[in-house]
């Protein structure tokens, strides 16, 4: 064996004892990424986060009873003489005796002794006088109905929704304790990569870098800054033409050429919880993220998943808590990487739990790789999941085309159901 060939199968030997099974990957993975700190925020801005700490009633909602129609609060049996007028925002009015009425509008506060409302379309009106049938606490919202005060609502974890946010505000709440989303930052490695115009011979359009902005904000994450530190012009010289305003110099998605210097400074200067290096995470003589990561201290978690596509990606933490996700230059790896790791850092950082994931038949059936767990392109259909064909791992073909990746366990022969993994990580898991 020459020298070469040693080394290629020292290689092929650690990455074959290395690689983690894709299950034990994605629980290792969310188990790596404990809670950011929570964070008071603003309720719109609280949108999409989870809650810190469960939401409680501060108040009796509706503070007061309240008429549930326009119409006449009414006290005893009618007819009544009408004596006044409240609207939503008057203020409340002396007691009704019995045979008296108000005309009230929906949500005004009832007077005390109201024992009932009449609505207009019921109402046979006569000068002062109204009249119609009505029941004892009839189109009364009653005060506490909603909830009262010290009850819990929702629990600490529940997503924070356009509707969690209305009720916050209904309770009279202004900010939400809520763990905030982690910050991405993409570093995108690659001397071969070009960004307008097609392929060629020698230059590879980037197909990652314009993928990632999406998935990363629809699994619940931020877009980072690079800031100035990450992106100076020298730390990008070498790499192929690239934009070079301030705006791209600021931007979440970094390209940076394949150098060790680069990336390292890169990755020393990544203002983000999470950075996910693209193109790096093999073995050969430009892949440079292990050496990286070495150099900076960091400590390899995982390094191999034993799934097709996606085999070489990697996590790694840094002393400061940071962590580092290796995508594979493959575009089809690079996304099966993002949805396997990427995914599951995002949520345990968020504190959600890892998603479940749905399983369905595969219509036709779909042949299982002996060790390792394969990642399908699939469509959903009434029938099953239909694999849609297209999925080796340097096209995106399949995926563009498709609703999931079927996760096809390992195993001897052919699999005739799978787990579902949603191609947007912002769809909840189907039917679980
Ligand atoms: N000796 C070994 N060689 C390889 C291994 C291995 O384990 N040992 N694994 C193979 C697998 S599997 C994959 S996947 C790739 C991963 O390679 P890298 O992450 O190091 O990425 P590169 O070598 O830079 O690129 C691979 C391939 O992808 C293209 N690429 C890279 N970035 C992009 C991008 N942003 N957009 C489009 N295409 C991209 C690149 O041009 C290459 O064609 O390694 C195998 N080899
Ligand atoms: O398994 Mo690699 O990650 O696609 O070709």
């Amino acid at each position: 064996m020459t020298q070469v060939e040693g080394e290629v199968a020292g290689v092929v030997r650690r990455h074959a004892a290395a690689a983690l099974s894709w299950d034990t990957a994605r629980e290792l993975a969310h188990a790596t990424a404990t809670p950011l700190l929570p964070r008071g925020l603003p309720l719109a801005d609280g949108v999409g986060c989870v809650l810190a700490t469960p939401l409680v009633s501060p108040a009796l909602v509706p503070p007061v009873d309240r008429s549930a129609m326009d119409g006449y609060a009414v006290r005893g049996s009618g007819p009544w003489k009408v004596v006044g007028t409240l609207l939503a925002a008057s203020a409340l009015p002396a007691p009704l005796s019995d045979g008296q009425a108000y005309s009230i509008v929906t949500g005004a506060a009832v007077p005390a002794g109201t024992t009932a409302v009449l609505p207009y379309e019921h109402a046979t009106r006569s000068g002062d006088h109204v009249d119609g049938p009505t029941t004892p606490g009839r189109h009364i919202r009653r005060a506490g109905e909603e909830c009262t005060p010290g009850e819990l609502l929702l629990p600490a974890g529940a997503l924070v929704t356009p509707q969690v946010v209305g009720l916050a505000a209904a309770l009279g709440l202004d900010r939400l304790s809520v763990i905030p989303k982690p910050r991405v930052l993409a570093l995108i490695t690659g001397n071969e990569l070009s960004h307008r115009g097609p392929s060629t011979p020698t230059q590879t359009r980037d197909a990652i870098g314009p993928m990632l902005p999406t998935l990363i904000t629809r699994a619940g994450a931020t877009l980072a800054n690079a800031g100035p530190s990450t992106l100076s012009p020298s730390a990008s010289s070498g790499a192929p033409a690239l934009p070079t305003t301030a705006a791209a110099a600021k931007a979440a998605v970094v390209h940076l050429p394949d150098s060790r210097e680069a990336l390292v400074a890169a990755l020393a200067g990544a203002e983000a919880e999470v950075i996910l290096v693209s193109g790096s995470s093999a073995s050969g003589p430009a892949d440079h993220l292990r050496a990286a990561l070495a150099a900076l201290g960091a400590e390899l978690v995982i390094d191999g998943v034993a799934c097709r596509p996606g085999h070489p990606q990697a996590l790694a933490r840094f002393a400061d808590g940071r962590l580092v996700v290796g995508l594979p230059g493959n575009p089809l790896a690079a996304l099966t990487a993002f949805l396997t790791l990427g995914v599951a850092v995002v949520q345990g950082l968020r504190g959600e739990q890892l998603d479940r994931l749905a399983v369905a038949g595969v219509v036709g059936g779909v042949d299982c790789h002996p060790e390792s767990t394969r990642l399908v392109p699939v469509r959903l259909t009434a029938q099953g999941v239909v694999p849609v064909g297209h999925g080796g791992s340097a096209m995106l073909r399949g995926a563009a085309a498709a609703d999931a990746f079927a996760v096809v366990d390992p195993g001897p022969a052919e699999a005739i159901a799978a787990r579902l993994l949603p191609m947007d990580p912002g769809t909840r898991p189907w039917g679980v």
